[in-house]
């Protein structure tokens, strides 16, 4: 595992930004197509921002999943893939048999049967990068501590009926999808999550921690600001 500490969340999204461009540049180079999870929250705006065409990576090449979605209408300004689109994917021009969007309420599916749905829609190798976010409360994607989402093996995807962040209706994958990837990248800025991250690092329970249980197969990597890494032990 991997630390990685900076001044603001600004030089934060860049660094995470270069870093990604490199990577799916470095996968491309092996005629391979990177397969990247993208997250929701607040860094992520900021990386998106910074993802750029000169960066040498062919953005509209890769594939894109989600770790997590808000069960609600498509194009609603809470959706993660409205996010990621407005951010990066549609200004590189992502085409849209790229774009892997986990479904909206308004698609005609319950939404147990939405993230079953999604689950037979993930590649059956590896991700290469499964970009987190993390709550104040350690949560990542839609694992929440306490809830029963934190203990699922079987599926893929379940539904979040009662995220105690809004919106409550959410779909998100589980630690055997999150962690079927060669690499984690974990994006955390602000002091409000330095507890959360320092739980994390310290191996908390996943009950009440769920950053703690999400790792990649060779590289676990935490890329932090001064004011998420206030909390670790020197
Ligand atoms: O609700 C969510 O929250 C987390 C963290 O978001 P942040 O704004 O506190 O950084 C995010 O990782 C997740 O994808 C999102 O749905």
């Amino acid at each position: 595992m991997t630390i990685r500490i900076f001044d603001s969340g600004d030089d934060l999204a860049l660094a995470v930004s270069r870093q990604l461009a490199s990577r799916v540049q470095s996968i491309q180079l092996t005629d391979r197509t990177p397969r990247l999870v993208l997250t929701g929250g607040s860094i992520a705006t900021k990386i998106y921002g910074r993802l750029s065409a000169e960066s040498g990576a062919r953005w509209s090449a890769a594939h894109y999943w989600w770790g997590d979605e808000r069960f609600v209408p498509e194009g609603h300004e809470d959706r993660n893939d409205r996010q990621a689109r407005e951010g990066f994917l549609d200004r590189l021009a992502v085409p849209d048999e790229h774009i892997h969007a986990m479904p909206a309420l308004d698609g005609g599916l319950e939404i147990a049967e939405a993230a079953d749905a999604y689950a037979a829609q993930l590649p059956e190798e590896p991700f290469d990068v499964v970009l987190l976010g993390v709550g104040p409360d350690a949560h990542i994607a839609s694992l929440f501590p306490g809830h029963p989402q934190v203990h699922e093996l079987e599926r893929l995807a379940v539904e979040v009926l009662d995220s105690p962040k809004p919106p409550p209706e959410r779909i998100t994958l589980t630690y055997p999808a999150l962690n079927h990837t060669r690499a984690t990248w974990f994006v955390v800025s602000g002091a409000d999550k330095a507890e959360a991250v320092a739980k994390a690092l310290a191996g908390t329970p996943i009950d009440e921690a769920p950053a703690a249980g999400a790792r990649g197969i060779e590289e676990t990597m935490w890329f932090l600001d001064t004011a998420a890494a206030s909390k670790l032990p020197r």
